[in-house]
């Protein structure tokens, strides 16, 4: 048996869990020791790399998360936000690296996520990768150098198939630009417009979605003032690079004390 840390994934059958899957399984630090689905899925009790239509790899898909945990070292689970919460308290019941790339998640959720805290280590981040967590710094500090004359605009472009917005990495940007202005970001965020919304107010941070076809997930954060328009921009034009920041994150996790991370902790930024 391999002392490389465990690893489970949840949402097996998914985009991000499939990548994820693969990302693992290709890793020579990392072993795949489970994945999860819920209870009725047809994957479960198939192999998961039969199921992915691969080679077999030797693992089971279950709809027994305690049960997987229980095996591994950390879970790397990017799913939904009631199905995030239900394995948090696993993961820590378990003492396994929870990695939680789900987004979508409310105030109120992630609350919820500290008391998990406390048993063992939870790194979370609506992007993992390395370039959107650079650009959140960025943005912090020009949102620091200019005033409010400058209207702050974060858009985002994702697939058809995404569920929640703002996306999480809108989000991550908008929290980045308000620490930058001072000011919370619940305060000043217009999330939403139609219809006769009035003039735009002084110092809004402005949310736009866009979702159509196939697009991985692309963000724009706009400083819009009289005369001249600064744009900061991240493309992702691949999944994996999601999944890569994930593992990274479930590595360092295994020698860090509990407590919850994010990325920034993780890339050391
Ligand atoms: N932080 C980051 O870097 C990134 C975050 N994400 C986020 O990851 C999440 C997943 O995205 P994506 O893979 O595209 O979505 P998908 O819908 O393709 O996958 C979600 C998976 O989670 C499964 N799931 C949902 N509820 C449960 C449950 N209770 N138990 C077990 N499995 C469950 C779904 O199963 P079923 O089909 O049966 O519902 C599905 O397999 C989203 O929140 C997305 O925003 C995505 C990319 C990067
Ligand atoms: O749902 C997605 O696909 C993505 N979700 C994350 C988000 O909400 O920001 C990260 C990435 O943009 C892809």
């Amino acid at each position: 048996m391999s002392d490389l840390p465990g690893i489970v994934v949840t949402g097996a059958s998914g985009r991000m869990g499939q990548m994820l899957i693969k990302t693992v399984v290709e890793s020579d630090k990392a072993r795949l020791v489970g994945a999860v689905e819920r209870e009725g899925h047809d994957w479960v009790g198939r192999d998961v790399g039969e199921a992915m239509g691969s080679v077999a790899l030797g693992v089971t898909v279950t709809d027994e998360p305690l049960e997987a945990f229980s095996k591994a070292q950390a879970v790397i689970d990017f799913t939904a936000p009631a199905a995030t919460l239900q394995f948090a308290k696993l993961a820590a019941q378990a003492r396994a690296v929870h990695v939680i790339g789900t987004t979508g998640m409310s105030d109120e959720d992630i609350a919820q996520l500290e008391p998990c805290g406390r048993h063992a280590v939870i790194v979370r981040a609506g992007n993992m990768s390395l370039g959107v967590n650079l650009l959140t710094l960025l943005t912090q500090k020009v949102a620091a150098a200019l005033d409010e004359d400058f209207d702050i605009e974060v858009i985002e472009y994702h697939h058809r198939h995404k569920v929640d917005a703002p996306s999480g990495t809108a989000l991550m940007l908008g929290e980045a630009a308000a620490a930058g202005r001072g000011v919370a970001l619940n305060d000043v965020a217009d999330r939403g417009r139609d219809g006769i919304t009035g003039a735009r107010k002084r110092g809004d941070i402005g949310f736009t979605a866009i979702r159509g076809g196939d697009i991985i997930g692309e963000h724009d954060v706009m400083f819009a003032a009289d005369g001249e328009q600064i744009v900061l921009r991240h493309k992702a034009t691949d999944r994996s690079l999601f999944a890569k920041g994930a593992l990274k994150a479930a590595l360092w996790g295994q020698d860090q004390k509990p407590g919850e991370y994010d990325m920034l902790d993780v890339l050391g930024l």
